[in-house]
């Protein structure tokens, strides 16, 4: 099988850290699993043990096609091929193993949709990004994942569990929905650091909008980031 690196397709090879995922994803009988990117389904059928149902899709259809023959037996499991961030389906539950090149996307995703919590893969750098305390090292996706998350650190995972081998050490992430975002306020708290040397002041003068305040982007923490963004968003 050709493993497509656009598709960030390292996969697990570990079958005691795939069990310590979906152990630590808290599925009881009443959850939908939602899997984004289900590779060559070493999470699927542990998922589909103890969920309701979980829903699998991945972009690469000769995957689905052959976990549709791996997993012709699972009767709670629904494969589908395509992108799944543009999925309709609703799920309690969220797990996976993230294509690296779509982290951000995938954490932006996921502060758009309801669901309770889930257990994610990311690049170690891109964990350290997320969880960044400094002004410095914090950036849009920071600020976006600790508004509507809860993160924990679960485990550090090293890039001999994957084939191919990465490039680059994983770590296990836990999420707990805190705040449902909407496209607006994402995209204006990106836009906000596209002007992260400047104050509030002028900014908001740029926007038509007034302001006293003469902190930098860089000075401000994360609430009054989201304030400033409501705040340009408001009519
Ligand atoms: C890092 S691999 C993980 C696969 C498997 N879950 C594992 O743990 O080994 C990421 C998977 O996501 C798939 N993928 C990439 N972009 C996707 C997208 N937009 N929607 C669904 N799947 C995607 C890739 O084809 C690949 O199988």
């Amino acid at each position: 099988m050709i493993k497509r690196k656009r598709f960030g397709q390292h996969f697990l090879n570990s079958n005691s850290i795939a069990k310590s995922i979906v152990s630590e994803a808290k599925i009881t009988k009443n959850d939908v699993v939602f899997e984004l990117g289900t590779g060559l389904g070493i999470l699927t059928p542990l998922l589909c043990e103890k969920a309701n149902k979980v829903i699998s899709v991945d972009v690469d259809k000769q995957l689905i096609e052959n976990a549709k023959s791996l997993f012709s037996n699972i009767d709670n499991l629904v494969l589908k091929s395509g992108d799944g961030f543009k999925t309709k389906d609703s799920f309690s539950i969220f797990v996976s193993n993230l294509p690296y090149s779509k982290s951000k996307k995938a954490i932006e995703w996921l502060a758009e949709s309801s669901f309770s919590h889930g257990v994610i893969m990311v690049q170690k750098e891109f964990a350290e990004k997320l969880l960044a305390k400094s002004s410095k090292k914090r950036k849009a996706i920071s600020v976006i994942a600790d508004h509507a998350f809860e993160i924990k650190i679960l485990s550090n995972v090293g890039k001999n569990n994957f084939s191919p081998v990465p490039k680059v050490d994983s770590v296990i992430l836990e999420i707990i929905k805190k705040n449902l975002m909407n496209k607006d306020l994402i995209h204006t708290i990106n836009k906000i650091f596209s002007y992260r040397r400047k104050t509030v002041r002028n900014i908001l003068k740029q926007l038509n909008k007034e302001s006293v305040i003469d902190k930098r982007v860089d000075d401000l923490s994360g609430d009054e980031i989201i304030n400033l963004a409501n705040q340009i968003l408001e009519k």
